[in-house]
C-alpha cells in the first residue's frame, strides 16, 4: 500500500512516501519530483553492498547521470574530515544548483549528506532515501542536517529540508539487529511524547516478526507525527523540542564515550529511562512512568538501566545542548506515557543526584 505524507512549509514543503518495493521504481520516483541532469548517490559501505547499484541503475534508467560515493559506516564518518572529500567529489562531477545529491542510508548518511548539500555551492537540492528505521522514522524527515564535533552531537549543521524523502520498509529486512533496536528507541520516543495507545501496542510487540507484521503503519504513524511538530516548529524554537525527549542526556552519554560504546538509539534509550526518574524525584511526573519506559525498552532488547556517567561530566555536555537557551535548559519530560511538556530548569535540575543509576 503506498501511503503519502505532505511536509506542509510554504516553498519548502515536500512529500513523504512510503510503500514496499518503493525501491525498485525509485529512478522514476526521484524524476517526478526533481528532474536534473546529474543525481550524486551518496551512501555507506553497508548500504551500498545491498542497495547502490539497484539504486544507481534506476537513476540511470531515468535518465539521471551518476556518481556514487562510499563513506565508511558508522558515528565517526559525521564529523567535519568527512565534508571535504564529499566537497571534491562534487566538484569533480561538475554538480551544480540544479544537479541533485541522494543520501541512500541511514542517519549518518543523511545528517552528513544533507549537510553537504545545504551548504555545498550554498545549497543544492537533496532527496532522502533512507534505510534503517531509525532513518525512516526520523532522522530523514524534518531538515536537520549535521556533523558531530568532539565536543558534542551535531554541533554544526542546519535545517535544510529535502525535496523528497523515499521509504521503503522492505530494506529493513537487511537492517542488522542491534540497528533495528536502535531504530525502536525513537519509535518508543513517539509513544512517550504523544500517543499512548502507540506505546502500549510497542509494548506488546517485542519481537522484530511481531513488528513486521505492522511495519509500514507503524513507520508511517511516526512519519505523521513527526510532520506535524515539524510543521508547527520547522526550527526547533518550542513545540519541535519534544521530539529531544530523552535527549539531552542521551547526547551527553554519546559524547562522553565518543560516539563509541553507544549508538544513538540506546544512547536516547537510557536518557529516556534517566529523565524521568528525576523527574519523578522532582515530583513533575508520576512515580512508576520510567518503570513502564524501562520496561518497553528492555523487551524491545535496548538498554534501560546501565550505570551512567559521572553527573559532572554529562553536564559538561548538557552545557552545549542546542535546547538551552543563555543558562536555562529546556527539558522534556512527561506527564505521563503519551503527555510531554517543556520544562525551563538550570544544572540544579541534575545536581542533585538521588535517583538511582546516576552517579
Ligand atoms: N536529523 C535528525 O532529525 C536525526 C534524528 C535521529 C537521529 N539522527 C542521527 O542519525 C544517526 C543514527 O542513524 P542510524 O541509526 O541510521 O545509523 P547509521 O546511519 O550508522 O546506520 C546504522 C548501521 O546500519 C547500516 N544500514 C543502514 N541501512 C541498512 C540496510 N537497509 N541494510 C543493511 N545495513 C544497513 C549502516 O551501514 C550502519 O552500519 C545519528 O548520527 C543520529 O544523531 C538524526
Ligand atoms: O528532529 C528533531 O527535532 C529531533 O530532535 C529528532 C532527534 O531524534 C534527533 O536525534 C535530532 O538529530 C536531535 O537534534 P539536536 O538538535 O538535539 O541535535
Ligand atoms: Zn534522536
Amino acid at each position: 500500500m503506498r501511503r503519502v505524507l505532505n511536509v506542509q512549509l510554504k516553498e519548502r514543503g515536500y512529500p513523504l512516501v512510503i510503500e514496499e518495493g518503493l525501491l525498485e521504481r525509485i529512478g522514476e520516483e526521484v524524476r517526478a519530483v526533481y528532474p536534473a541532469e546529474r543525481a550524486f548517490i551518496l551512501t555507506d559501505r553497508n548500504v551500498d553492498a545491498q542497495y547502490g547499484a539497484k539504486v544507481e541503475s534506476a537513476l540511470r534508467g531515468a535518465g539521471y547521470q551518476t556518481a556514487k560515493m562510499v563513506l565508511e559506516p558508522g558515528e565517526a564518518t559525521k564529523a567535519f574530515p568527512s565534508l571535504v572529500p564529499i566537497y571534491s567529489a562534487l566538484l569533480e562531477n561538475k554538480m551544480t544548483r540544479t544537479d541533485l545529491m541522494i543520501t541512500l542510508g541511514g542517519g549518518v548518511v543523511g545528517d552528513l549528506g544533507g549537510f553537504a548539500a545545504s551548504t555545498y555551492l550554498r545549497g543544492i537540492p537533496f532527496i532522502q532515501i533512507p534505510t534503517s528505521l531509525l532513518a525512516q522514522v526520523d532522522s530523514s524527515i524534518g531538515g536537520k542536517v549535521a556533523v558531530d564535533l568532539p565536543q558534542g552531537k551535531n554541533l554544526v549543521g542546519s535545517f535544510y529540508q529535502p525535496k523528497a524523502v523515499f521509504i521503503d520498509p522492505v530494506v529493513l529486512d537487511t537492517l542488522p539487529e542491534r540497528y533495528f533496536k536502535d531504530g525502536m528507541a525513537e519509535v518508543i520516543k513517539y509513544g512517550c511524547i504523544c500517543d499512548r495507545a502507540f506505546f502500549d501496542r510497542l509494548a506488546a510487540s517485542p519481537t522484530r516478526a511481531q513488528l513486521s507484521a505492522w511495519m509500514d503503519e507503524l513507520v508511517y504513524r511516526c512519519c505523521d507525527i513527526k510532520r506535524q511538530v515539524v510543521e508547527a516548529d520547522e526550527r526547533d524554537m518550542g513545540g519541535r523540542m519534544v521530539l529531544n525527549f530523552g535527549h539531552t542526556l542521551g547526547h551527553a552519554i554519546e559524547k562522553y564515550y565518543h560516539f563509541g560504546k553507544y549508538s544513538h538509539g540506546e544512547a536516547v534509550a537510557l536518557g529516556m529511562v534517566a529523565i524521568t526518574r528525576l523527574s519523578e524525584a522532582r515530583g513533575l511526573t508520576p512515580a512508576g512512568t520510567a518503570q513502564c519506559i524501562a520496561d518497553a525498552l528492555k523487551a524491545h532488547g535496548l538498554p534501560y538501566d546501565d550505570p551512567l556517567p559521572p553527573m559532572a561530566q554529562l553536564l559538561e555536555a548538557i552545557a552545549h545542548d542546542k535546547k538551552n537557551l543563555g543558562a536555562r535548559l529546556k527539558l522534556i519530560l512527561l506527564r505521563q506515557i503519551g503527555a510531554c511538556f517543556i520544562a525551563d530548569e538550570t544544572a540544579a535540575f541534575f545536581e542533585k543526584n538521588d535517583v538511582d543509576g546516576i552517579e
